[in-house]
């Protein structure tokens, strides 16, 4: 298991995260003329994306996308192309390419495909990658207990991205997604899960040891992805 690296504040937290992102996408843009970066939504990655968007990159060569999305339009304010776009595409990173999940599409499956096969034209491979997860253990829409889980998990599929349905029952997630595999994270250059409070590293502690096939930390742990744990107490 990975150490998980502890903060003292939130600057401190997110000043370390995009200083990892913005040294990955540096070394892609120097290495290859471009870079491709996948991010997440909910309330934790916006102070790094703010410290994100104002690093001296050559943006114009850098592709952003979602490791996941609520199958809305970006008027919605569950969108979280929406808050890529209102947070981290500003200022010099305003010129950089967006690739969002979400597109109308007669059903979230087709709206996953034409995404997957978009991300493949721009590369295809992550160079970084920014991690939250919910308090329930859900990285990227892989929600546990939820019946996609065990595809999303299969580490042997090829980097995709898969229409999620809602949970049975009311159970999470309570409308269609849109989400990347657990292939798409094993093949990245880093992953960087950004987690906040407590009760986060309780989760993460004890999820780390449980099934790869049904917990997805455990999956990320026993698949050999390459991940830093940045972790601040303060919420
Ligand atoms: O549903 C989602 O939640 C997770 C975690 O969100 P947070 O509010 O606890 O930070 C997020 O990583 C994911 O991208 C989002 O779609």
């Amino acid at each position: 298991m990975p150490e998980i690296e502890t903060f003292a504040t939130v600057d401190d937290w997110a000043d370390a995260c995009a200083d990892r992102l913005a040294s990955d996408l540096a070394g892609a843009v120097s290495a290859r003329g471009k870079a491709l970066f996948a991010g997440p939504g909910g309330s934790t990655p916006a102070p790094v994306y703010e410290r994100l968007s104002r690093s001296d990159l050559d943006w114009s060569r850098i592709a952003v996308t979602l490791i996941d999305e609520r199958y809305v339009p970006e008027t919605s304010p569950d969108s979280n192309a929406r808050l890529i776009r209102d947070v981290l595409l500003q200022g010099p990173a305003a010129a950089a390419q967006f690739i969002p999940l979400y597109r109308p599409a007669v059903t979230v499956d087709r709206a996953a495909a034409e995404a997957a096969a978009d991300l493949s034209s721009a590369g295809g491979r992550l160079d970084t990658v920014l991690l939250g997860m919910g308090e329930d253990g859900h990285i990227c829409s892989m929600f546990p207990g939820s019946p996609t889980l065990k595809t999303l998990l299969t580490p042997v599929l090829k980097p995709t991205v898969l229409g999620v349905p809602p949970g049975r029952d009311g159970a999470a997630p309570t409308i269609e997604r849109l989400s990347m595999n657990l292939p798409y994270l094993m093949q990245a250059g880093r992953v960087i899960l950004a987690l906040k409070g407590r009760t986060k590293r309780e989760v993460y502690e004890r999820e780390a040891g449980g099934d790869p096939r049904m917990q997805p930390i455990a999956a990320l742990l026993a698949h050999a992805v390459p991940l830093d744990v940045l972790w601040t107490e303060a919420n």
